[in-house]
């Protein structure tokens, strides 16, 4: 997708924004604390319907009155279909609007994919596997239309399952919700391994470019052993998960495992190479989601150059400029790489004000 015009209102520190950004690469310069975080925020609340810093709407008004406003508009690069994104918050909930109707974050995430790389992300190597899962998930979703409904029929059978098993029902009562929980598992298991085996060979050459020859793999743990059916599995453990009150084995306990040489890579690798190989993942599975929809992610990445020494930041822009869709990156200076001369807009924000180098 192609964001062509974003516009937003007492968001944090920005009182007002209207731009225009440029169709593949967009650069924002600026010193701490004058918002360049904030604006990819904006952005990122745009497609999701939430931030990526974990902060509740009402934290993100800014200074001059209570609420605020995004809206964005977009392009299908394909069929040139465009669509309008807007979101309100005026006191108690968020508003949200697609095409002028009322619309949920459902619709925003369908319509205007938007993808991030910024520091906390190293929450996925460095933390349990919900980061891993959650990462494998988001493509699934968007390349697989049955995900979603799926995933709900998952999660039913599985809250069903737990209820009974917290309750101490009997054996028959429990088992009566397997079938369901086991043939949803496994679909779920399968749409998993499919994304992943499509994206791997990307994020192999991704990180061959990005950060060197090396022994790599990616592996999906299903959440249980993949010797036997989900099925058998379920009936086997009834008496364990009884005992501890919720069911041990499915695809909410799956694990994205990533090894470098031999040793898993969280142990392996220094923070600029978990920078370049989270970047390898996003870019591959940004990709592929382009590849299979027609519209690429919009790709966010802030605090471009922190991490990463001069040939690290050249490989990453240089992967940057070749994905065919949408980025946005943040830097302190242009200095560096960011330097050169760029086919890019270039944008600078102070103290909440944004300016374009055009202007
Ligand atoms: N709701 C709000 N209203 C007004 N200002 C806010 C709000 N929330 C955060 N801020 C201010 O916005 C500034 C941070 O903006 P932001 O994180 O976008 O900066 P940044 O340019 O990314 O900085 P850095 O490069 O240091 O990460 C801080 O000074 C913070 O106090």
């Amino acid at each position: 997708m192609r964001l062509l015009q974003l516009k937003a209102e007492n968001f944090r520190l920005i009182r007002t924004l209207s731009l225009h950004p440029h169709g593949r690469l967009n650069v924002i310069f600026g010193a701490n604390a004058a918002g360049k975080t904030s604006l990819l925020e904006i952005l990122y609340v745009l497609g999701r319907g939430r931030s990526f810093r974990g902060a509740s709407p009402q934290e993100w008004e800014g200074p001059d009155r209570p609420g605020w406003l995004v809206f964005g508009r977009v392009e299908h690069p394909l069929s040139a279909l465009r669509q309008s994104l807007g979101l309100r918050f005026a006191g108690e909930q968020t508003e949200i609007r697609v095409d002028g109707r009322a619309a949920t974050s459902l619709d925003l995430l369908r319509t205007l994919p938007v993808q991030i790389l910024e520091p906390g992300m190293h929450k996925m190597l460095q933390e349990g596997p919900v980061y891993r899962r959650s990462f494998l998930d988001w493509g699934v979703f968007h390349v697989e239309p049955q995900f979603l409904p799926l995933w709900r029929r998952y999660r039913r059978a599985l809250r069903q399952r737990n209820q009974l098993l917290r309750a101490g029902a009997d054996d028959r009562q429990i088992a009566a919700w397997e079938p369901e929980l086991a043939e949803a598992g496994e679909q779920l298991d399968a749409q998993r391994c499919a994304h992943l085996d499509a994206i791997r060979p990307a994020v192999l050459a991704g990180i061959e470019v990005l950060i060197g020859e090396g022994e790599w793999h990616f592996d999906l743990y299903p959440g249980w052993t993949r010797t036997m059916a989900l099925r058998e599995v379920l009936a086997r453990q009834r008496t364990a998960d009884r005992r501890l009150g919720s069911t041990q084995a499915g695809p909410h306990r799956a694990e994205l495992r990533i090894r470098a040489g031999g040793h898993r890579a969280k142990n392996r690798i220094s923070r600029g190479q978990q920078k370049m190989l989270i970047a390898a993942l996003l870019l591959a599975q940004c990709t592929e989601i382009g590849r299979r929809t027609g519209r690429h992610p919009v790709l966010l990445i802030d605090d471009f150059t922190a991490e990463l020494a001069e040939p690290y930041q050249a490989a990453l822009l240089a992967a940057i400029q070749a994905y065919p869709g949408q980025t946005f990156i943040t830097a302190f200076t242009r200095s560096g790489v960011l330097a050169r001369e760029l086919d890019a807009a270039v944008f600078h924000v102070e103290h909440g004000v944004v300016t374009s180098s055009a202007d």
